[in-house]
C-alpha cells in the first residue's frame, strides 16, 4: 500500500508524557504552557489531561484546572482520558472536545492499571460513552499491551482484535493500539495490525508506540505501509511506564515529524517550534530530552 500523503499526530505528551513524571506534582502553569506551545507549533490534536483518580495518578490531579487554563486554538481538538462516569462528567464540564476510554488486551495489565477485568472495563465504559454521545463529544478508544505485556509476555493478536472490535462497536471513532512497554518489532507490529484490521477498518486505527527498545520509529514506518495515518507521540519522548523497568516514553513527536517530512508526508506541524517546545519542557522538568531530533536541532526559546 502507498504511504499516506498526510498523518495526524495525536500529541500525548501533556497526558501520557507527564502522568508518570517522578518527583513533585508539576505546576499547572507549566502543563498549560506546554499545551499552548504545542498548539502554536501546529499540533491539531492534543491529549491535554486525564480525569482519573488522583490517588492512582497524582500528576493528573489538576485536570480541570489545566483544561480551564489553556487558550483554545481554532482547529485544535483538546482531548481527555476518562476511565469512568465521574471522569467523563469532569471532562465534559471542562469543555473537552474528545474523551478517551482505555483498556488493554491483557487481563493482568488491565487489573493493575484500572483495577478491573477487561470485561468489567467495557461495562464501565457504557455510561461513559452514553454521556459523551449525549454531549456530542467524540470518543476514542485505547487498547494497551498490543505487542506485549509486562506480566503476560506475548499477546495474541486475536485478543487485541477482539477488544478493539468491542470498542469500535461501543461507538469509538478511532482505536489507538498501544505498545505500552515498547517491545514490538516491525514484523510483529504488521502481523498484529493485519489481524486487528480484519475487525476494525484501518482508517479507524492509530499507532501508539512507546520507544523502550528503540523500535518505535521502525515500527511506525512498517505500519505506515499498511495504511496507518494517525500516530500518537509525545514531545521530547516524555513518559515512561510504571509497570516496566527502564521503560521510556512514547516515541518522540519531533522524531516522528522529522521522519514523516523525510518521507514527504505532511503533518501541519512546525518542526522547529516543536523542537523548541521539547527543549523547553525538558528544562522545566529537569530531565533529559528523549528526542534525538530535538537534541540535534538544539532549538530553544
Ligand atoms: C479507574 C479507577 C478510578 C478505579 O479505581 P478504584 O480504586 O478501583 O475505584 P474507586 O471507584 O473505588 O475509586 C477510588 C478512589 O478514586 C476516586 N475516583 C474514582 N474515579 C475518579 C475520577 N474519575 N476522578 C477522580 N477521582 C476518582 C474515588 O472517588 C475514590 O476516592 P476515595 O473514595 O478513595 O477518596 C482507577 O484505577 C484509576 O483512576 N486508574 C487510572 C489509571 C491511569 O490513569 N493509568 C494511566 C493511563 S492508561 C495509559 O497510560 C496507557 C495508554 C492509554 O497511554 C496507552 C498505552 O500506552 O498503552
Amino acid at each position: 500500500m502507498a504511504l499516506p500523503s498526510s498523518v495526524r499526530i495525536v500529541e500525548v505528551g501533556p497526558r501520557d508524557g507527564l502522568q508518570n513524571e517522578a518527583g513533585p506534582v508539576i505546576a499547572t502553569d507549566i502543563k498549560v504552557a506546554l499545551i499552548n506551545r504545542l498548539a502554536a507549533a501546529g499540533v491539531s490534536h492534543i491529549e491535554a489531561a486525564s480525569f482519573v483518580s488522583p490517588k492512582w495518578v497524582p500528576q493528573m490531579g489538576d485536570a480541570a484546572a489545566v483544561m480551564a487554563g489553556i487558550t483554545r486554538h481554532d482547529g485544535v481538538a483538546y482531548a481527555a482520558l476518562t476511565p469512568n462516569l465521574r471522569g467523563v462528567e469532569g471532562a465534559i464540564e471542562s469543555g473537552a472536545d474528545e474523551v478517551a476510554i482505555f483498556t488493554a488486551a491483557s487481563e493482568s495489565f488491565t487489573r493493575k492499571n484500572i483495577n478491573c477485568s477487561i470485561a468489567e472495563s467495557l461495562e464501565r465504559f457504557v455510561p461513559v460513552v452514553e454521556a459523551a454521545k449525549r454531549n456530542n463529544i467524540r470518543i476514542r478508544g485505547y487498547v494497551s499491551t498490543v505487542l506485549g505485556c509486562p506480566y503476560e509476555g506475548d499477546i495474541d493478536p486475536s485478543q487485541v482484535a477482539a477488544v478493539s472490535r468491542e470498542l469500535l462497536d461501543m461507538g469509538c471513532y478511532e482505536i489507538s493500539l498501544g505498545d505500552t512497554i515498547g517491545v514490538g518489532t516491525p514484523v510483529r507490529a504488521r502481523k498484529m495490525l493485519a489481524r486487528v484490521a480484519n475487525e476494525v477498518p484501518i482508517n479507524q486505527l492509530a499507532a501508539h508506540f512507546h520507544d523502550t527498545y528503540g523500535q518505535a520509529l521502525a515500527n511506525l514506518y512498517a505500519v505506515l505501509q499498511d495504511g496507518i495515518s494517525v500516530i500518537d507521540s509525545s514531545v521530547a519522548g516524555l513518559g515512561g511506564c510504571p509497570y516496566a523497568s527502564g521503560a521510556s516514553g512514547n516515541v518522540a513527536s519531533e522524531d516522528v515529524v522529522y521522519m514523516l517530512e523525510g518521507l514527504g508526508i505532511k503533518t501541519g506541524i512546525d518542526l522547529k517550534e516543536l523542537a523548541a517546545t521539547g527543549n523547553w519542557i525538558t528544562q522545566q522538568l529537569g530531565r533529559n530530552n528523549g528526542s534525538k531530533v530535538g537534541l540535534a536541532l538544539g532549538c530553544s526559546s
